[in-house]
């Protein structure tokens, strides 16, 4: 199955998160399935908090930022009845307002599950409800506003 930021076009593939075309990054893969995104992750141990052996911070926002963007423009893509991997030029989301609670520590050296689901669709307005689990536990939640770019922008 191809995954949502694979359908990117090269010149909006170097994004840090979820650019394939970044090989730097964390080349970030999100899928859709049954109405939900799902994505998979392990931070390298660089990714440190500030407690040991827990991840920093930010790594997880960062996570739910790409994964979350990715989210909304494959919901927004199924709710015109078209596939990402249909389009030549899918919609381009950006992330507006970015809502995290971080809930758990997040263990490092563990594979982190990310998922998406729906809140809405309104216009070029996508809200997602995003959460990050580790080991079956809820480590963070977070509600994302994605604004899709205008034609041409
Ligand atoms: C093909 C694959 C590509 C794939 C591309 C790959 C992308 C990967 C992205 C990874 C995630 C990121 O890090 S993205 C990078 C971080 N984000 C950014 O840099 C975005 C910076 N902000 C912007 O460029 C702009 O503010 C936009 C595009 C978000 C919105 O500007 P705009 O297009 O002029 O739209 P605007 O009229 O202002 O707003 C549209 C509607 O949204 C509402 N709105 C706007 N901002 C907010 C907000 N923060 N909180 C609440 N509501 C808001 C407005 O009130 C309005 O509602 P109404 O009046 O219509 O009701």
């Amino acid at each position: 199955m191809k995954a949502i930021q694979d359908c990117y076009p090269p010149k909006y593939a170097h994004c840090y998160g979820c650019g394939h075309g970044n090989p730097a990054g964390y080349q970030l893969k999100s899928y859709l399935q049954e109405g939900i995104t799902q994505a998979r992750f392990t931070p390298g141990m660089q990714y440190s908090g500030g407690v040991p052996g827990h991840v920093y911070g930010g790594m997880i926002a960062s996570l739910l930022d790409c994964h979350g963007t990715a989210s909304a423009a494959a919901f927004a893509s199924h709710e015109r009845g078209v596939a990402m991997e249909e389009q030549i030029e899918p919609p381009r989301f950006v992330t507006a307002s970015l809502k995290v609670d971080f809930k758990n520590p997040t263990p490092q050296g563990v594979e982190l599950l990310v998922r998406g689901e729906l809140i809405s669709v309104e216009g070029r307005k996508v809200r997602v409800a995003l959460s990050l689990h580790a080991n079956d536990v809820v480590c963070a939640t977070g509600e994302m506003l994605a604004i899709e770019l205008r034609a041409g922008a």
